[in-house]
């Protein structure tokens, strides 16, 4: 393993088990995600990203299984790992931001006493400490910490989507995977967080799986991307070659559906970044 790779995924195959036979979800994917960097993992519907995401993350629940392969977090493989250690490498390692926020929190506790529960569980951090924390982190994703008394429901899409991120990103995780984080969300809300992201990033260096349908959106987020087809990995490039020079058939078909127009806009868009 390369010391620079937060992640390596080596030859991933992920079954689901059917009534009489099994379907590969994901076949032979190999792939690395460098320190600091935002790996983004694009495709049609049903191509298996998410699949690889809970498979990293290792919340596959059956019939999916991992069927072959190695999923390396800091040159630890996840998959040997004993139920203990893995409960540890969740959350502190890898956090994963789903996507949907609701559902992520839980409604009957306000923000202060989720955050509580987690920097109790992994930390062992008294009220007091929770809570200080807890204000810094939210004060890094743009909300005010006089909301820390508030439930999920008293916040909008977007905001509720940031808390997420921040308890994504409370026990300074070296991964970070993001499956259609903002999907939900209007634009300017969605570049905003991803915006965010991008700044939090560069800030702690931590790395970045990041799985969305909106390509313009990962081109521009995205250090490198992966596509997928069918399950299998057909080309990993940095984000600005695979949309000017895709090489793959499916990965030129993929991002002839973005609108020609937003290839001159890239180099701005970087600059904003
Ligand atoms: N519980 C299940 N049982 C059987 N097959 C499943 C199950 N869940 C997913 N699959 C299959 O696994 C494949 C990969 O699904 P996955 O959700 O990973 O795709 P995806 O690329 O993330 O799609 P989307 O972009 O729509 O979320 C699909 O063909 C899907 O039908």
């Amino acid at each position: 393993m390369d010391s620079h790779n937060t992640l390596e995924v080596n030859r991933l195959c992920v079954d689901y088990l059917l009534d009489d036979s099994e379907f590969r979800a994901v076949k032979e994917v190999s792939f690395n995600i460098r320190k600091g960097e935002i790996f983004g993992l694009a495709g049609e519907s049903g191509c298996g990203k998410s699949t690889i995401a809970f498979a990293i993350t290792q919340l596959l629940k059956p019939p999916a299984y991992i069927s072959q392969g190695e999923i390396l977090l800091n040159g630890e493989n996840t998959l040997t790992m004993d139920k203990a250690t893995l409960r540890k490498t969740r959350w502190n390692k890898v956090s994963m931001v789903f996507q949907s926020a609701m559902n992520s929190l839980n409604p009957v506790l306000t923000i202060e006493e989720q955050f509580r529960d987690m920097f109790y569980k992994h930390k062992g951090y008294d009220e007091q400490e929770s809570a200080r924390r807890a204000t810094q982190l939210l004060d890094l994703v743009g909300i005010e910490a006089n909301r820390l008394k508030d439930y999920p429901h008293q916040f909008s899409g977007g905001m509720r989507q940031r808390i997420v991120i921040a308890i994504g990103l409370a026990l300074n995780p070296d991964l970070l995977v993001m499956d259609e984080p903002t999907t939900a969300l209007d634009v300017v809300v969605q570049r905003e967080i991803l915006l965010q992201i991008h700044a939090l990033r560069k800030e702690f260096g931590f790395s970045v799986l990041f799985i969305t349908h909106d390509l313009s959106l990962m081109t521009q987020l995205c250090d490198r991307i992966g596509v997928m087809y069918q399950g299998e990995l057909v080309e990993v490039a940095k984000a600005k070659d695979i949309l000017l020079k895709p090489q793959h058939p499916y990965t030129q078909k993929l991002w002839h559906s973005i609108p020609a127009a937003f290839e001159q806009s890239m180099a701005v868009e970087e600059a904003s970044l």
